[in-house]
């Protein structure tokens, strides 16, 4: 076993060479970097430093015995790391026999150049066993082209582990994502992205690329140290044991020179690294979520001529992870010109005291020059261990993000609960409910609410905006449990529920309905992936989706998120939420307002709904022509309900709350006073009276 501090020094003397002989990225020069080892380690260190793709998390600073403690988060999180690979345990060790192999013939270069100097400097060239010239290359020849296959196969085989461990991690992150409750995500939606592409990435080249260019390392190094005591006994041939001492001596007060301050730097730069590369990916997270508030939000950008404000946004996150950039640049520069330089001179005296002992005829060129390449490779492999601790600690800091989100149980959990039969119907009551965001700690939204909806009733919730409407919608889905009190249905607290049961016995219509890319027929179905083309056409009826049939594709027309009118996209939300037969349908009227037309065919289906009395339905509406089709409405004021009613008792009682709602919904809207009677007649009239302009197209 070599000794660490040994190994250590060695490296410093490949870091020079690097340096001194500033080699080109194999990349560059059009070779894969595994046919030249050397590279690698250049390669490795600028990975390390590309600080833009780093990991995340903040640690407070850990000392060294906490760090390798087994409840420490590093080693838990490389526990977990390694756990990852064990599905790929069988390529993994094909690859380290091809390691083997590769590694073989490789470490067998520098012994093979010094022989071949020294048969080309002797007066009397002899190969061994009698070899001609031909039959020694051909044996090379094979022996290398082995060795690139091996190295080849192996390179392969890491890295396609790697890009398997990444999908399987990507698709469990993706996984634990979409269960976590929808504040967590939606308030770090950016944090989510850049761990599922970027934490990923990383931890599956820690696993694969990482471990094998680390196991090269170790190979490199105990492989070449082992030649180079192989090499020195041969030199006490020539010179008294006491002078192979006192060479091995000088070789050793040359190394503790190095040692010390190379490898405290080594561990220094590789924790500060893994500071660096956690706060460069919050950072990223950052970025990336600004990035995606405003590509997603492009129309309403480019309508306000906000390019300048949205491109100076993303200028100042782009700012903070080029500045974490530098602070790494840095500190890899300082790191790596330190220990390239002492490498250098260490290296430069080792090769005067060898050329010494050439000139005086005490060594062969051919054993100095196969002394100092296993130098070389020695001083490349220590070189790449170091690398290897910074992207390993790189890995852990990605691996910890990932695993915080893997590990973390959602708020509200869908892994608990009774199913709850789809046919099952009852009674919805809400009990003494208070209710606050979590991100609004002492806000309340809802204060001693309570409200009960019989089997098949519809109740419209009314009230001013921000008063807690779409909040109840929320509680009944789940997205936010309540503070205090409970919803119960059937006589059943629904969070005895199992989460999915529960939400598939609602039939959702947001205010602002969402569409997937696809086809109309794949959205109507969104969920519901079992159903027949017979039972989409028929929800699209219910839910005068006329405009369908008028497409050229009808159902199969492909559709992006915002390519349908308003009152199209609530229809077919209509539709999708119909499809499941729900027993309760919560539908949150669009406050946009819809032409008359589109109203009119929102309404009539609505209206459809309202008449199956096997569906219990809660909405929300603001305009007088949905709320009248309610059988009760409740006025909600300040979180509670304070009137409720049906439309004709509210509207016929001179003071109640309703009418001075509806009233001055009204004037504003019209800008003037207008008695609230005549319009409530009219509108209602109105709907009642008005044809059915899409009902030619209806199938
Ligand atoms: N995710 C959230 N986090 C924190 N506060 C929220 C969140 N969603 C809504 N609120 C706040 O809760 C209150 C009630 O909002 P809610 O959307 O339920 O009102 P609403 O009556 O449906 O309004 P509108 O009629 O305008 O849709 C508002 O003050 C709103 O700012």
């Amino acid at each position: 076993m070599l000794g660490l501090s040994t190994r250590r020094v060695l490296g410093c003397r490949h870091q020079f060479l690097v340096g001194a002989l500033s080699i080109p990225r194999p990349a560059a020069a059009g070779l894969s970097r595994h046919h030249f080892p050397l590279f690698d380690t250049i390669r490795s260190r600028k990975y390390a430093t590309n600080s833009s793709e780093a990991p995340v998390e903040s640690k407070p600073r850990q000392s060294i015995l906490s760090r390798l403690s087994p409840k420490s988060g590093n080693v838990s999180s490389f526990r977990k790391i390694a756990a990852l690979a064990k599905p790929e345990k069988k390529p993994l060790l094909m690859a380290v026999g091809l390691l083997v192999v590769s590694s073989s013939v490789f470490m067998s270069v520098p012994m093979t150049v010094g022989k071949l100097i020294d048969f080309f400097s002797s007066t009397n060239p002899q190969f061994p066993l009698g070899l001609s010239i031909w039959q020694t290359s051909s044996i090379l020849l094979v022996a290398f082209t082995l060795g690139a296959a091996a190295n080849g196969g192996r390179a392969w085989l890491m890295r396609m582990a790697g890009q398997r461990i990444v999908a399987r991690l990507r698709e469990r992150t993706y996984a634990a994502a979409l269960k976590q409750e929808v504040e967590f995500v939606e308030k770090g939606e950016g944090d989510v992205l850049s761990r599922l592409s970027v934490d990923t990435s990383i931890v599956g080249e820690s696993v694969t690329q990482n471990l094998s260019d680390g196991l090269r390392a170790v190979v490199m190094s105990s492989v070449g140290l082992g030649a180079m005591f192989y090499l020195s006994p041969k030199l006490s041939t020539i010179r008294p044991r006491a002078y192979l001492l006192h060479t091995d001596l000088n070789l050793a007060m040359l190394m503790m020179v190095v040692v010390p301050p190379v490898s405290l730097g080594a561990v220094v730069y590789g924790r500060y690294l893994k500071k660096l590369a956690n706060q460069t990916q919050e950072a990223v997270g950052e970025m990336t979520k600004v990035a995606t508030e405003s590509l997603s939000a492009l129309r309403t950008v480019q309508a306000y001529n906000a390019y300048e404000q949205e491109r100076l946004k993303f200028h100042d996150r782009i700012e903070h992870v080029l500045s974490l950039a530098k602070r790494e640049a840095t500190a890899s520069s300082a790191f790596f010109a330190g220990t390239g330089w002492s490498g250098n001179v260490t290296f430069l005296c080792l090769l005067g005291y060898g050329g010494s002992l050439v000139s005086r005829g005490e060594i062969s060129v051919g054993d100095l020059t196969s002394l100092l390449l296993y130098t070389i490779y020695v001083g490349n492999g220590l070189s790449m261990l170091s690398t290897f601790f910074s992207s390993i600690m790189r890995g852990i800091g990605s691996g910890q993000r990932i695993f915080d989100l893997l590990d973390r149980d959602p708020v509200i959990r869908s892994d608990t609960g009774v199913a709850i039969s789809p046919d099952r119907r009852g009674l919805l009551k809400f009990e003494n409910i208070q209710f606050e965001y979590p991100s609004r700690k002492g806000v309340e939204v809802l204060k001693n609410f309570e409200l009960e909806v019989a089997v098949g009733e519809s109740v419209a919730i009314v009230g001013k905006s921000g008063g807690g409407k779409s909040s109840i919608h929320s509680l009944l889905l789940r997205y936010y449990d309540p503070v205090q009190g409970k919803i119960t249905f059937d006589g059943q607290d629904i969070r005895e529920f199992s989460l999915e049961s529960w939400r598939s016995v609602i039939g959702v219509v947001p205010q602002d309905p969402i569409l997937f890319t696809g086809t109309i027929a794949s959205n109507i179905a969104y969920g519901n992936t079992e159903a027949t083309r017979e039972q989409i056409e028929q929800a699209a009826r219910d839910a005068n989706c006329e405009f369908v049939w008028g497409m050229p594709q009808g159902f199969d027309t492909p559709i992006g998120r915002l390519s349908l009118s308003g009152g199209q996209r609530q229809r077919l939300a209509i539709a999708r939420a119909l499809l499941k037969k729900p027993a309760l349908l919560a539908l949150d009227e669009a406050t946009s307002s819809l032409d008359a037309t589109s109203e009119h065919r929102v309404n009539d289906a609505i209206d459809k709904i309202l008449r199956n009395r096997n569906t219990t339905c809660l909405f929300v509406a603001h305009r007088l022509s949905t709320i009248a089709r309610a059988e009760r409405i409740v006025v909600l004021e300040d979180g509670r309900i304070v009137e409720t009613g049906t439309y004709y008792q509210l509207v016929s009682r001179a003071d109640s709350r309703f009418r001075a709602l509806m009233a001055a919904q009204l004037n504003a809207a019209a800008g003037e006073r207008i008695t609230l009677d005549s319009v409530m007649k009219d509108e209602v009239i109105e709907e009642e009276e008005k044809p059915d302009p899409e009902s030619e197209a209806k199938p």
